[in-house]
């Protein structure tokens, strides 16, 4: 399976990181970090109408190249610019070729608040996650055991990030709920076998309390989709490549909030 072979590797990655920087370094690292006031990210989610978190991604396992050129500076201050509410950025570099360095640069460029998208497995990459400059981190509950989860949501509140926790069916979601998650996100696309479907997060909405945030992830590709979730009350929605693959990123986005009649000019 191609999320147990991804964490795999991620974990031997994660290795070899700690034999240059220890655990205990990257953790005085963070100790010395400014405190944030408040959870920006959370705070993003956190609003009447539907949230946007667009994503920075230049390849995925079940799509191949999804951007050839990558100019990830200036994709994430369209995004700012369009009115995103917050950026998703991927450091996964063998399967999604993503980078610290993007991440980093990226969050001091933009105003709005970054989700570090990568395989935690290990609470390094959390207070990596920090020093990076993220906002949040994602966890995913397929890899991780209950209460690594709920030890991991822990070390993030200690630094003032927030954390999306994905889940994928209803099992996962009370495994995220007993765990104390305040972001639940249910993937769209079955990371087992890639298939798709846009209803997997409607179906599973009322899984969720309402108190916590809802996000819809992947497989997000028009204005009859984001209609369908806003109706479901989701509180955010998670778009890769359909935002990717737009070569005018404010024109997307309103066209996806049904603002827009055509997607091209
Ligand atoms: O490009 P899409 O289909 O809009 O999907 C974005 C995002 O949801 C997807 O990249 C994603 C969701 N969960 C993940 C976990 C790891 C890596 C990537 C992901």
């Amino acid at each position: 399976m191609i999320l147990d072979q991804i964490a795999a590797d991620t974990r031997l990655r994660v290795e070899a990181k700690k034999k240059e920087i220890s655990l205990e370094e990257v953790k005085r690292d963070t100790q010395s970090m400014e405190k944030n006031t408040g959870f920006p990210f959370e705070t993003a989610l956190r609003k009447p109408d539907l949230s946007f978190i667009c994503e920075v991604k230049k390849a995925s396992p079940s799509k191949g190249i999804i951007a050839e050129e990558f100019p990830y500076l200036q994709i994430a201050k369209e995004y700012d610019e369009a009115g995103a509410d917050a950026i998703s950025c991927l450091t996964e570099p063998k399967y999604f070729l993503g980078k610290d360095e993007y991440l980093k640069e990226i969050a001091k460029e933009v105003k709005i608040p970054v989700l570090r998208k990568d395989f935690v497995v290990d609470e390094y990459q959390i207070y990596e996650a920090k020093i990076l400059g993220a906002s949040a981190v994602l966890l995913i509950c397929a890899i991780l055991e209950e209460e690594q989860l709920k030890v991991y949501l822990q070390i993030a509140k200690e630094l003032g990030l927030s954390a999306l926790v994905e889940a994928h069916d209803e099992k996962e979601i009370k495994q995220a709920v007993r765990a104390g998650a305040k972001i639940i996100g249910v993937n769209n696309r079955n990371l087992k076998d890639f298939s798709v479907n846009v209803g997997n997060s409607t179906n599973l909405r009322n899984f969720v309390p309402p108190e916590i945030l809802f996000v819809a992830e992947s497989g997000i590709k028009g204005p009859e989709d984001i209609a369908a979730l806003r109706k479901n009350k989701v509180d955010a929605v998670l778009i890769g490549e359909t935002m990717m693959r737009s070569p005018d990123k404010a024109k997307m986005l309103r066209f996806l909030k049904g603002e827009e009649h055509h997607e091209e000019s």
